[in-house]
């Protein structure tokens, strides 16, 4: 089976979260794709959506599906329902490395907002310890130096991401050779950097359900 094949079937198998008459959350890259066009079947159950990027908006609007902003959706509900995403890494606390795709601001925001975050990957994101993928941080430009010498004392190697503007108008430094113990930790410490915005571990929002494609089927965590 290709890791395509494997997004696929770990994408449908989230539909199952979904509950109708509610908001549902909606992730952003590649397998986060693949569960927008499979929630294309349900959008007449649910009330909405919101996106936790403009390209994962523009995707369920080609597909007929509302999207509310968070702030409308919030004044409808009290929560969203659930939020299903992707994820760059994941380790047995189902503790997250996100933001490959540079949304990782907005997710976080959308994941905190939701009872239920349930993350779909395939096995190949499985990991011990995080930091193998290089760790983004969602950075204000004027504090790029800054942050930069700051993640050198940690023991990172943090490189630019060239060219590349979030959602939010500001920059992303991905951190290469951490490995990451104490993701909690590090996920507040990195967090309270002037200028940071935020990081892409994702341990207070860590998923309550990791849900795992492998050639076998998927694999509840
Ligand atoms: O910013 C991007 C997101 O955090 C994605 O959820 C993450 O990069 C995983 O993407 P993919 O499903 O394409 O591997």
């Amino acid at each position: 089976m290709t890791q395509d094949e494997m997004k696929q079937k770990v994408a449908e198998a989230a539909l199952e979260y979904v509950r109708a008459g509610t908001i549902v959350g909606v992730g952003t890259g590649s397998t986060a794709n693949m569960f927008i066009d499979a929630l294309a079947g349900m959008k007449d159950e649910i009330l909405g959506t919101v996106a936790s990027s403009e390209a994962t908006a523009t995707r369920l609007a080609g597909h007929g599906i509302p999207v509310l902003g968070l702030n409308e959706a919030l004044q409808q509900v009290d929560s969203l329902s659930v939020y299903v995403d992707g994820a760059d890494e994941f380790d047995a606390e189902r503790n997250l490395t996100k933001g490959g795709g540079g949304a990782l601001t907005r997710e976080k925001i959308v994941a905190a907002a939701a009872v239920q975050f349930v993350c779909i990957v395939d096995q190949t994101k499985q990991v011990e310890y995080l930091g193998d993928f290089p760790l983004p941080i969602e950075v204000i430009p004027m504090a790029r130096e800054l942050i930069m010498a700051e993640v050198v004392k940690l023991g990172g190697r943090p490189v630019l991401r060239d060219g590349f503007i979030t959602d939010n108008g500001n920059i992303i430094v991905d951190v290469h050779g951490m490995k990451i113990k104490d993701p909690l930790g590090l996920e507040d410490h990195l967090n309270s950097i002037p200028g940071v915005v935020t990081n892409g571990i994702f341990s207070h929002q860590g998923a309550d359900i990791v849900l795992m494609a492998t050639p076998d089927g998927v694999e509840k965590i």
